[in-house]
Formats: structure tokens, sequence, C-alpha cells
């Protein structure tokens, strides 16, 4: 149970972090829309989910961005990328998405996501002492320092879920799973690198050929913590590979259809549902306060 000013003391985390970019997002600020379909691929998947948007091909709005709310995020640099989907499927569902480059999360609790946040604005002593109170940042600090830092564009990464998430299937039967999408190809840098090129790499790579993603579910073992997104699951898992994700054009937010869309991972299809995960049920509220925020500052 979290207090009720909770999501607004995340948001003002953000923007003491990062400043206020007005009419834009307080995290994953710098991004473009794209649209595209999904395109069903294994059909072992009716074993776990009855969901609509496995069976038949569904149109998609998303977003691709950068991570954190500098909107001048360099694109020849690394960091941390990612997507968002609102999906559409043939019987009119509505499911989100939004995932990213994570292996895991930094911390297990929204609490501290939110001490980690406002001690970031503070500088590197207020962070010390985060770390102190809460060891799983130090696993996820050695996590990182050993990660391959190569820039790769926004069509080359994998995109991981991080939460966990329940397939439902007919008889109301619950399998926990974790998403990780993974690039049907590598497309690789195509033009002049420069602090923005990402949105030029992807146009260049679409005209050469397909841009799409397996999205598939890593299914939980039995001794997999699902409601600690800190927690990496390791070794032999089984997967499915429900449908594919296929980028058909991008356009920059103001002339897309992604800007005001929140990618809200707690707006769910039937066949689909949330894990008690309380970094996933917290995003809902925060992503919503963020909205609000942005929302009302166009609207000016
Ligand atoms: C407590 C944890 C988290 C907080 C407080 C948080 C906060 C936020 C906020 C404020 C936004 C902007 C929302 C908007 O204005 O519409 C955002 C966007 C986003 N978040 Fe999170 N987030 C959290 C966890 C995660 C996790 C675990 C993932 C991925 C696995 C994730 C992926 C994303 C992505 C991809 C976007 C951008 C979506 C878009 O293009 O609008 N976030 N997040």
């Amino acid at each position: 149970e979290t207090r009720p000013t909770f999501p607004i003391e995340m948001i003002d985390a953000f923007e003491a972090q990062f400043g206020v970019t007005e009419g834009k997002r307080r995290n994953h600020t710098k991004g473009f829309c794209f649209e595209g379909h999904l395109a069903p691929q294994e059909s072992s998947i009716a074993l776990y989910s009855n969901a609509t948007m496995f069976k038949a091909p569904s149109r998609v709005i998303g977003r691709l961005s950068h991570s954190g709310g500098n909107n001048e995020a360099p694109d020849n640099q690394f960091g941390g990328v990612g997507i968002g989907l609102s999906i559409l499927d043939q019987d009119g569902n509505n499911s989100r998405m939004a995932l990213n480059t994570l292996d895991f999360f930094p911390v297990a609790t929204p609490e501290a996501f939110l001490a980690l946040n406002q001690a970031k604005a503070l500088g590197k002593d207020a962070v010390a002492k985060v770390k102190q109170k809460y060891p799983e940042i130090g696993t996820f600090g050695a996590h990182m320092a050993k990660k391959d830092k190569t820039v790769k564009p926004y069509e080359d990464q994998t995109y991981n879920g991080v939460n966990s998430f329940y397939f439902v299937d007919e008889a109301g039967t619950k399998t926990p799973f974790r998403w990780t999408f993974t690039p049907t190809k590598q497309h690789g840098i195509n033009v002049d690198t420069g602090t923005d090129f990402f949105f030029d790499n992807l146009a260049s790579s679409l005209k050469r050929g397909e841009v799409s993603w397996d999205m598939t579910a890593i299914l939980a073992n039995s001794e997999d913590d699902i409601n600690n997104a800190a927690v990496q699951w390791t070794g032999e898992h089984k997967t499915v590979t429900p449908t594919r994700l296929v980028i058909e054009r991008i356009s920059p937010e103001s002339e897309g259809r992604c800007d005001t869309i929140v990618f809200d991972p707690l707006v769910l299809a039937k066949g689909l549902a949330p894990s008690d995960d309380p970094i996933l049920l917290i995003r809902s509220p925060v992503y919503a306060v963020g909205a609000g925020r942005r929302l009302s500052e166009k609207a000016e």
C-alpha cells in the first residue's frame, strides 16, 4: 500500500533531477513515434493465453525513446532506451506496454526508486547513502559495469519487460512470464552519426527491409521471483513467441500519433494480467500524474 501522494513525489523527483521540458514526458523525454502491426507467430500460445492479439493481426501505435528526462539525450553515447506500444486488436481491445533495455530493475520497491531519484538530484553523497540502505542497487551497478557499451540504434536493441505479467487462458489459468523483444536482424549504423541520428538511421533501415522484433515470453520457473523486478531470472527457461512487432513508418512526435498516449502497462486486454510486482503497479498512477502535467502544459 503506497500513500496517495507517492506518484506526485515521484514526478517531482524526476523534475528535480532533469528539469522540465514543457509539454513533454518527465521520463523517456526524447523520442519519436512509429506505426506498425503485430503478426501472430507460434500458435502454442493458445495453451497459455486467449488474447485476440495473438490470434489475428493487430495495429500498433508506438514510441521509441531514451531513458531519463533529458530531451537532448545524445544518440551517440551509450544509454538506456525504451519502447512503448499501444496495441489495437481485431476485437477492438487496447493493450499497452512499455519496455526498456535493462536486464533487471535497480530496486525492488517504489519507495527505494523514489529515494534513489531524489538522491540523484542532490548529488553523490546522497546517492551513496541510498545505496547503503538498498544493497540491490550495488548488485545492479555491478551488472551494468560489465555490460557491452557499444552504441546501437533503436532498431538493433533487445527490449525487456522487466516486470512480470500473467498469460490467462479461457479457463482463467494463469502463467507468469516476462517479455523480451528480440530484433529479427541487426541493421547497423547506416547514416552520419551525431547527437541526433536515431531517427534517420531507422528511416534508412526501413528503406532497406523489414524492421521487426520477435515478442518472446520467458515463462517463469517455479523458483523464479515474480514480484521482484530487481531479481533477474537465470538459467534454462521455456519460451513462447506469440507474435512479431513490425514497424511500418516513423514520424517526429509533433507529427505522429503517439504524443498524447500514456503507455500505462496496466492497460491490458483479456488474456493478459499484471503481476503483484509493486514496481509495476505504481507505474500506472505515476505515468498518469506525469501525463496530467505535460498535457495541461500543452493545453495552456
Ligand atoms: C517505479 C518505476 C518506474 C517509474 C516511476 C517510471 C516512470 C516513468 C514516467 C514518469 C514515464 C513518462 C510517462 C508519460 O509521461 O507518459 C515513463 C515512461 C516510460 N517508462 Fe517508466 N517508470 C518506471 C518503471 C519502468 C520500467 C520497469 C520500465 C520498463 C521495463 C519502464 C519503461 C518506460 C518506457 C519505455 C517509457 C516511455 C514510454 C513512452 O514512450 O511514453 N518504466 N516512466
